[in-house]
């Protein structure tokens, strides 16, 4: 039995093209989607990411803006230019890359943001909108790993999902997503006692702990489907997820890689979430 690699690059450039679609119908009715994200300081990731977000936007004719602000921004000011934001009507998502540097409150940052245009999906109107199961604008990780899922004909329901990490942007509404389609959830942490036996339980194990190379194969269940969330740089300016993809992948029935794996799926739910921003359906 041969194991199926899930790309999300395939499935983000099919879905980006679908996209591209929505924006040139919303082009003919005047609405021109329009995504502002500020970036504070000089992290590469960052930038990196940054970057990544904005040819996306231009590929399918969503007008990105960047504004990059210094490290030492104080937050008010922060705060100030959100505002600004939040009340121009040309402005349809906000997105404030993170991390933030120290100084800055991220819950305040995030809270700032005006719920219709949180194209994140982080303020807490769309997380307790997610969690009662009403419509949000929803993380873009969690949704995007929801899409691979379904494009690769994944049961959900009645499946046990088990989720390394416990993140507001990625662990918390993954759970919830899964929840929502059935399947039956548990959420571990870097304080589970016996992980690896928690790990072996999941027919599709969701890893999103932030270290390279953190699960192995004997550390799943035969069979089972595994989703990479990982994305870390290493020295020689390669990108590995947080499983080992060479042994585990004898072992899984489908599992994603990194790079183009979930990465890709996270942006295209960037555009996804800014159309709907500008259609104004939250
Ligand atoms: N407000 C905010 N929203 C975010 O959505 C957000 C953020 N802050 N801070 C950082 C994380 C990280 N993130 C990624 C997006 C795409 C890839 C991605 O596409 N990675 C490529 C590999 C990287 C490369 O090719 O250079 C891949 O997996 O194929 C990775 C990571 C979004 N984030």
């Amino acid at each position: 039995m041969s194991t199926t690699i899930m790309y999300g690059n395939t499935l983000a450039k099919k879905m980006s093209a679908e996209l591209k679609k929505e924006v040139e119908q919303l082009h003919d009715v005047d609405i021109y989607p329009t995504l502002t994200v500020l970036i504070i300081g000089d992290n590469p990731a960052s930038k990196t990411y940054v970057r990544m977000k904005q040819k996306a936007c231009e590929k399918i004719g969503i007008q990105s803006n960047v504004v990059e602000l210094q490290d030492d921004i104080s937050e008010s000011e922060l705060l100030g230019k959100i505002n600004q934001l939040n009340q121009d009507p040309t402005v349809h998502g906000i997105l404030v890359q993170l991390p933030l540097p120290q100084h800055i409150n991220e819950k305040k940052v995030l809270e700032y943001i005006h719920p219709q245009k949180d194209v994140d999906g982080f303020h807490p109107i769309n997380v307790g909108r997610l969690a009662i199961g009403h419509d949000a604008l929803i993380p873009c990780t969690p949704i995007g790993i929801i899409k691979l899922l379904e494009s690769y004909n994944v049961d959900i329901q009645g499946k046990h999902a088990v989720i390394i990490g416990r993140s507001n942007i990625v662990g918390k509404p993954i759970g919830q997503l899964l929840l929502n389609q059935n399947a039956t959830v548990t959420y571990t942490h870097s304080k589970t006692n016996n992980l690896s036996h928690m790990t072996r339980q999941a027919d599709i194990l969701i890893v999103a702990v932030g270290k390279a190379q953190f699960i192995s194969e004997d550390d799943i269940k035969e069979g089972a489907v595994i989703v990479d969330v990982g994305n870390t740089f290493l020295e020689n300016g390669k990108v590995v997820g947080d499983v080992d993809f060479e042994s585990v992948k004898e072992k899984a029935n489908k599992i994603t890689p990194v790079p183009k794996g979930v990465g890709p799926m996270t942006i295209t739910m960037l555009l996804h979430n800014t159309i709907k921003a500008a259609r104004n359906t939250v």
